[in-house]
């Protein structure tokens, strides 16, 4: 009879904890209390951000014609996963910078409001957009930028990011309006 035998093996590193390592956390900045996730080290490193691209690109599901990037982390990421994609780039913007005609969309921040703007005619209706950004949080700002993509008519059924904070909730909530959400690391705390 052979019996249950106990593992000696180490648990299974996170595939993503190489990734987590680039990415430094600064205390209280933009204010006391915030633990700011600071993915500009991440950046720095040649062979990590080309693996957090890689990985991303990877987690796609589907087809896509456009990732939407998100001012101003956002941009970065979009702009490289787009070209393994063989996608093109769409930008949302604070409002007032994009030259060209615009919809916008408001969202909520802890104190007052914010505006998002793309140009109305980037994508045609019926494109399949991926939204990429570096970070969630209370996923006021991907929320507002879905819809801001659906009000022009495209279609986007999933939102990466490379940073999740998952106690403030903006994941989930996503998820609940019926998104695929991928992350590649999760940190705790806000
Ligand atoms: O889930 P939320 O609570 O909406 O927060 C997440 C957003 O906050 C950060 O952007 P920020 O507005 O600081 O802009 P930046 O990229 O220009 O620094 C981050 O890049 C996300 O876009
Ligand atoms: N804790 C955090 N670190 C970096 N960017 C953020 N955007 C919102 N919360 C953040």
């Amino acid at each position: 009879m052979s019996g249950a035998t106990l593992s000696t093996e180490r648990p299974a590193v996170s595939a993503n904890d190489d990734l987590k390592a680039l990415i430094r956390t600064i205390p209280d900045f933009p204010k006391p209390g915030i633990m700011f996730r600071d993915i500009t080290t991440l950046l720095l490193d040649a062979e990590g951000f080309a693996a957090c691209i890689e990985r991303m690109a990877a987690a796609v599901n589907g087809p896509i014609d456009l990732v939407a990037g998100i001012e101003a982390r956002g941009f970065l990421f979009a702009a490289a996963l787009a070209a393994p994609l063989n996608a093109g780039v769409l930008l949302i913007r604070k409002d007032g910078k994009l030259p060209g005609a615009t919809i916008a969309e408001d969202y909520a921040l802890e104190y007052g409001t914010d505006r998002i703007a793309m140009h109305a005619d980037a994508c045609a209706p019926g494109a399949r957009v991926l939204l990429v950004d570096d970070l969630i949080a209370t996923g006021g700002t991907a929320r507002a930028a879905v819809r801001l993509l659906r009000k022009a008519g495209a279609i986007v059924s999933q939102v990466q990011f490379v940073v999740d904070l998952p106690e403030l909730g903006g994941a989930d909530a996503l998820r609940e309006d019926g998104l695929e959400v991928t992350s590649l690391v999760a940190f705790e705390g806000h």
